[in-house]
């Protein structure tokens, strides 16, 4: 990689000198408004063709935080609609001393967050493009800010909560949690005063296949959905058109969508958002990212991603067990990652007793010299047993895959925890050294289960947000959790690409400590 291209990493540039006050104080917000329908700036081509030039330039930092400020600028109702603010109807004083005017203050903190509140995305200072796992910008590394969105009830909304008709809908594969989500959105809508709440069925299918009814949604519905896995709406792959959709959504007269799925999914409520902005609908959609897989780019973590590693470590610890009994055992556990290995990763740091963590991003090996095979070898003679992690998406490259895609356009993958099972076997038979292998693919187990304490609180908060942020009449956005804050962020913006593990990151490397293993290359 030259060093033109790898300085340019993504984040705002904020001058060190310029607290969030100031730059309001001075406009910056404002203009990264200003900027948002406007062509991307010359500096933004500059950075890439001629970085010397455009780093050399002393307002670098204040162009690029333009240029980040109009990325994650949160897009509303009122850029394309002429709509005007209500005072909120959502009470988070006790009952009977509701605040809607402001006039009663007692206190002079609102409790309400602020449009210009901001939550940091990065909060580390590398002091030099070498610092294990630095992200730069420039050749020096200079410390920047780099503010997103911060989450929550705002004093003014946009809708009317008498005259709201809401839907929600699960797509894509389940993930622990979603019950938690649902219940949430329907229990925080109810607050705010919505009657018509309802859930739309087994995901993006629900709006254009006739068979299927809308389900009416109520405190009283959802109470105890959170007690078991899956989805009460259900969920799938695949669906129609991005305008039939919305015509479905017109036809049933809906006004704020919420949309629970992963990278696909959000894809689709954005085509979505952006058909309901061209024919001028005031209609809110709202992501909360779902994915077990832990994929989704700029948060700290997914929803039911702590839930899954907790799973997928008793199916390690079973394979551990297997092993450790049987006479020369290799135990194998194959578990979910399409093309992001943080299950496997996790699972094999929180389980401490996998020897061989094998995921898409980092390749490797099976045969010959340095090979997984002859490590295990080694593992056998040295300690008698060893355990094999491997993630759904590793080695592609070393098997066939079936020319397939799923109905929403995944590629199907080929086996490869069956095929690194029968490589061991063959192995060890061609050597002539006995092996025992225990092959364990907990693969739906992991994610059809309730969420666990940590993700239903992870849940919780995000599914209040998401119904906070449509009420502040924001549309096209979702909403995670950065450093431990809430926050909400343009869908463009996290689906950019598939968050995936950095093999020079510290957490890689730390698993790398952990199991012990070699590069198998
Ligand atoms: N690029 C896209 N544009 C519009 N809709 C999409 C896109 N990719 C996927 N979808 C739809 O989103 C839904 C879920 O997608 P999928 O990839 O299966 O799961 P996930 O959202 O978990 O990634 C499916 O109904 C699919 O048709
Ligand atoms: O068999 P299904 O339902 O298609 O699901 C399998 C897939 O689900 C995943 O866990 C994640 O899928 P999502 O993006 O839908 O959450 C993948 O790792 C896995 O390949
Ligand atoms: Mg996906």
């Amino acid at each position: 990689m030259s060093a033109s291209t790898s300085f340019i990493a993504v984040g705002v540039v904020r001058s060190p000198d310029l607290s969030s006050s100031k730059l309001s104080s001075l406009g910056l917000w404002g203009k990264a408004q200003r900027l948002r329908h406007r062509v991307r700036p010359m500096y933004v081509q500059s950075i890439i063709s001629k970085p010397d030039t455009y780093f050399r330039d002393p307002d670098w930092k204040k162009h690029y935080q333009e240029e980040f400020e109009e990325k994650f600028d949160l897009p509303h109702l009122k850029d394309v609609l002429d709509v005007q603010p209500i005072p909120t109807t959502f009470a988070l004083k006790s009952r009977g001393s509701q605040v809607l005017d402001g006039t009663n203050l007692s206190t002079k903190r609102s409790d309400y967050v602020d449009n210009d509140d901001r939550a940091l995305l990065k909060v580390i200072k590398y002091s030099s493009p070498t610092s294990a796992g630095a992200e730069c910008i420039d050749p020096d590394c200079s410390w920047v800010e780099q503010w997103v969105h911060r989450a929550g009830p705002r004093k003014q909304i946009f809708f009317d909560p008498k005259d709201v008709k809401a839907a929600i809908v699960t797509c894509g594969g389940l993930c622990p949690g979603l019950n938690d989500v649902i219940r949430q959105i329907v229990f925080t809508l109810e607050i705010y005063g919505v009657g018509e709440i309802v859930g739309i069925p087994f995901g993006y299918r629900g709006f254009f296949d006739g068979s299927l009814q809308e389900i009416p949604l109520s405190r009283h519905v959802v109470q105890n959905i959170n007690l078991s896995g899956g989805s009460f709406l259900g969920t799938s792959r695949g669906g129609a058109s991005v305008g039939d959709i919305v015509d479905s959504i017109e036809a049933r007269e809906i006004d704020m969508l919420f949309v629970l799925g992963g990278n696909g999914t959000h894809a689709g409520a954005n085509a979505i958002h952006n058909e309901c902005r061209r024919r001028k609908l005031r209609i809110s959609v709202v992501c909360v990212p779902k994915t077990i897989d832990n994929d989704i780019l700029l948060m700290d973590k997914t929803f039911g991603f702590d839930t899954a590693v907790e799973e997928a470590q008793r199916a390690i610890n079973s394979a551990y067990i297997e092993a450790r009994s049987a006479y020369h055992g290799v135990g194998l556990v194959k578990l979910m990652g399409r093309s992001s290995g943080f299950i496997a990763m996790y699972a094999s740091l929180s389980s401490g007793q996998v020897d061989v963590c094998l995921i898409p991003e980092v390749p490797f090996k099976l045969d010959g010299p340095f090979g997984v095979l002859e490590h295990l070898e080694h593992l056998i003679k040295s300690k008698g047993s060893a355990v094999v992690c491997v993630a759904e998406g590793a080695g592609q490259e070393l098997i066939e895959k079936p020319d397939a895609k799923d109905a929403s356009g995944n590629v199907v993958l080929g086996d490869i925890g069956v095929h690194i099972q029968q490589k061991i076997k063959r192995h060890f038979k061609e050597v002539g050294f006995f092996a025992d292998v225990k092959y364990i693919d907990p693969t739906y187990m992991i994610r059809a289960c309730r969420a666990n304490a940590s993700d239903a609180i992870l849940c919780t908060v995000l599914g209040q947000n998401a119904v906070h942020g449509a009420f502040a009449g924001f549309s096209g956005i979702t909403v995670g959790i950065c450093n431990t804050h809430y926050v909400y962020l343009p869908i463009t913006e996290v689906i950019a690409s598939t968050r995936q593990v950095d093999p020079k990151s510290r957490m890689w490397h730390r698993c790398l400590t952990s199991t012990g293993q070699p590069d198998f290359m």
